[in-house]
């Protein structure tokens, strides 16, 4: 099976994918990615969607929600970076803006006059550190590497050099982790697995609306590990819910609440992304 994940070579998306699929493509956006996956593209996409420190990725909730696709699977990873480049005398550090946000604390103590460039992922950052002497990138230390950049597309033609690592572990917190969803087409859509993915769009804003969607899932004792409210993009103070469910769809106490819940959003509508199980991946 082929996925379809955040490139170049060498981002922790691509250590995830390595997990479903051995056969890796590469795109600079994860709304691409989704988009690859809904048009039939590729079978499977991975996607970063929370992460512990920095919290949502919102273009992939957006992305999913505005998608025919389906969640397959959930990948957890420990995320533990470390600052690369060619020497330790740098003025820029070039990273994907999660990486950025999750280094913050350590970058203001111990570099508190670099340039922080967001770019479109940490190995594409990292990159940049391989191609100029006066940017260093945040990443997975494995990229430090030049035969680990190996299938990326590098600026030159010239053989590339080892960067250094400057620093490992600059996270903000050691126990920073992130989740992946392993996303596939509609036809993919299990009722099986321990946890359900919900989008709603209520269209509708009166008091209590929010309280009557959590006690869909409540009564019936189902614990939400997750709810989230993105801006519906129709009007200002308009949301759509993301929801995730410690159920599944082929329990009938969650086919219960999802009835409940699609009679509150009678006036918008409600996407299920399926059922799915938690992969917990280290590397
Ligand atoms: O840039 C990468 O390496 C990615 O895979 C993206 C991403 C993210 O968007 O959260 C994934 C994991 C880390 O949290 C940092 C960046």
């Amino acid at each position: 099976m082929q996925a379809v994940t955040l490139g170049p070579a060498g981002t922790y998306s691509h250590r995830a994918a390595r997990a479903v699929a051995d056969d890796v493509a590469f795109r600079e956006s994860v709304t691409s990615i989704v988009q690859a996956v809904a048009d039939g593209s590729f079978e499977r996409g991975v996607v970063p969607i929370e992460n512990s420190i920095e919290g949502s990725v919102t273009e992939s909730l957006d992305a999913v929600a505005n998608s025919e696709v389906s969640v397959v699977q959930e990948i957890v990873t420990p995320i533990r970076h470390a600052l690369l480049a060619q020497s330790a005398n740098f003025d820029v550090v070039a990273s994907h803006s999660q990486a950025l946000a999750q280094c913050r604390s350590y970058l203001d103590e111990n570099y508190p006059d670099v340039t922080l460039e967001a770019v479109a992922s940490t190995a594409r950052g990292v990159e940049r550190a391989r191609a100029d002497p006066t940017v260093a990138g945040i990443g997975h230390p494995d990229n430090a590497s030049a035969s680990h950049a190996e299938g990326s597309q590098t600026e030159s033609d010239a053989p590339a050099d080892d960067l250094e690592i400057i620093a490992e572990d600059i996270q903000d917190q050691s126990s920073n982790a992130t989740r992946f969803l392993v996303i596939g087409p509609e036809s993919a859509r299990s009722d099986a697995g321990g946890k359900s993915s919900l989008v709603v769009y209520p269209n509708a804003n009166y008091p209590g609306l929010l309280l009557e969607l959590l006690e869909a899932f409540a009564e019936r004792d189902i614990n939400l590990s997750r709810i989230e409210s993105r801006p519906s993009g129709n009007r200002l103070g308009d949301y759509l819910f993301h929801i995730d469910a410690d159920a599944g769809l082929y329990e009938e106490r969650m086919q219960d609440a999802l009835e409940e819940v699609e009679g509150i959003a009678r006036n918008g509508w409600v996407r299920v992304l399926g059922s799915y199980d938690t992969r917990h991946v280290l590397y």
